[in-house]
């Protein structure tokens, strides 16, 4: 946090909130980490001299983007197996290569490299689901990025947990050490339906509401999802979601790829977050989520990328335009979630899935200084008709300069400040060698 005040004045402030807004010539000024003041450049500067002032030329400054669903720590396994069914990718692959692999060391140098690309690429909060909670949790603090670090629970035996009471135990402890990290937080994260027994599902909804956090559950992933709950519970996964009284605005759904209208009347009333991952929807062939369906009903809709074995990047801006694009494509509605509704979705709609609506997301006085600075000088984004339009049609995330969470600069012209990129890019390459030495029948790539 820095102490001092500073001034950054960009080109545009896209506060996000109220909607569709772009401040020309406007400045932020950060005090203690949050945002004090909101105002005209020269006004700011006349009112607090003794400011320091960071010129950001030609930079629209955004709130910074928030990846709401992530199991950061697969960013050492991205192109491990593609262009594969859900279940064959889980079953064959993914679940073979986590048995033989995943411990602390994984996790830390996993999640280091998750956190090096999200920053650079102007997300500032990530939601994840992964294990060995603790580790990512750590890694996050050290490196001062904002999470909510889920206390994943599943029935399948790991390196972390045996049993899913192992789990609930170790998650439990791991969230009495979370209340000493200022930017990190927990929430429980139940893998999906097919993985997670009543019992356990019934000690999540009590547990949660004990303790205040989200739940942050996979569900409706693919059909065949559907059909197997059916045949073993004689219930749909959302069915028995609602007896388990599961379905409330704690509940953050990740997919849903498979609704219809009485669904999506549902989970409007119920107040369930819907998480969007498009490209990992579209990639395993999962299904299409019907968002445009969904923003019209009111159910709030937030934009991740899911973890980096399935995407196969963690980057927000291409998440954020394949989901505006996926929508009109879907619902065949050009004016379906608009350039300034897919940003909100990218920011302030994930910080209120979060519960942390009153905190980050948007850039309002009194909020968390987490932003990011977009560079629009480039040749792809000029000129500059319409600021928002080229966030996220038109920007790459190449083009973030700078990064700042609670008022740290950990992005500067788009060096990491806090985390070292050559040691954390070695550690993953030897990771890299030790998971192709093994071979867990990965993607097939012949090398000679
Ligand atoms: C306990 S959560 C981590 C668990 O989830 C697996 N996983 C990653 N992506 C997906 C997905 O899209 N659907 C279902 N499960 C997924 C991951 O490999 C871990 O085993
Ligand atoms: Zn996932």
């Amino acid at each position: 946090m820095s102490a001092v005040r500073e001034i950054l004045l960009p080109r545009w402030v896209v506060p996000v909130r109220p909607e569709g807004v772009v401040l020309e010539n406007h400045g932020v000024l950060i005090e203690a980490g949050r945002i004090a003041a909101v105002g005209h450049g020269d006004e700011l500067r006349r009112e607090y001299p003794d400011a320091t002032v960071t010129e950001l030329p030609e930079r629209a400054l955004i709130p910074g983007l928030v990846n709401i669903h992530t199991h950061s720590a697969m960013a050492l396994m991205r192109g491990l197996a593609d262009d594969l069914p859900l279940m064959r990718w889980l079953e064959d692959h993914i679940w073979p290569t986590e048995q033989r692999w995943v411990g602390a060391e994984f996790v830390r140098v996993g999640t280091d490299l998750a956190m090096a690309e999200m920053l650079r690429g102007g997300t500032t909060c990530f939601n994840d689901n992964y294990f060995f909670p603790d580790v990512t949790a750590a890694a996050a603090d050290r490196v001062g990025m904002r999470s909510v670090i889920g206390i994943p629970i599943i029935s399948v035996p790991t390196a972390w947990a045996q049993t899913e009471d192992e789990y609930f135990r170790r998650g439990l402890d791991m969230h009495q050490q979370l209340l000493d990290m200022p930017l990190v937080s927990s929430a429980f994260a139940p893998h999906a339906p097919y993985t997670v027994t009543d019992k356990a599902f019934h000690r999540i909804r009590s547990l949660a509401e004990e303790m205040d956090i989200p739940v942050h559950l996979h569900l409706l992933e693919t059909a065949g999802e559907i059909q197997g709950s059916i045949d073993q519970y004689g219930l749909s996964p959302l069915d028995r979601m609602d007896v388990l009284g599961l379905l409330t605005d704690r509940l953050l759904a990740v997919h849903m790829t498979q609704l219809d209208d009485a669904d999506i009347a549902r989970l409007a009333r119920a107040g369930v977050h819907v998480l969007h991952c498009p490209a990992s929807n579209l990639k395993l062939a999962s299904g299409i989520c019907r968002v445009a369906d969904l923003d019209a009903a009111g159910v709030n809709v937030a934009i991740g990328t899911d973890g980096a074995a399935s995407n196969n990047t963690l980057d927000m801006f291409a998440e954020t335009r394949l989901a505006a694009l996926l929508a009109k494509g879907a619902s065949g509605d050009p004016e379906a979630v608009p350039a300034e509704r897919a940003l909100s979705m990218a920011t302030i709609n994930g910080a209120k899935a979060l519960g942390q609506e009153d905190r980050i997301g948007s850039i309002e006085v009194g909020k968390c200084a987490d932003l990011a600075a977009v560079d629009l000088s480039a040749m792809e984004t000029s000129p500059v008709h319409h600021v928002i339009s080229h966030l996220v049609y038109a920007a790459s995330r190449s083009q973030v300069s700078d990064v700042w969470i609670e008022g740290r600069r950990v992005v500067d012209g788009g060096a990491l400040t806090t985390l070292d990129a050559d040691r954390t890019a070695r550690e993953a390459e030897q990771w890299g060698r030790r998971l192709l030495a093994s071979d867990q029948g990965g993607a097939g790539e012949i090398r000679s």
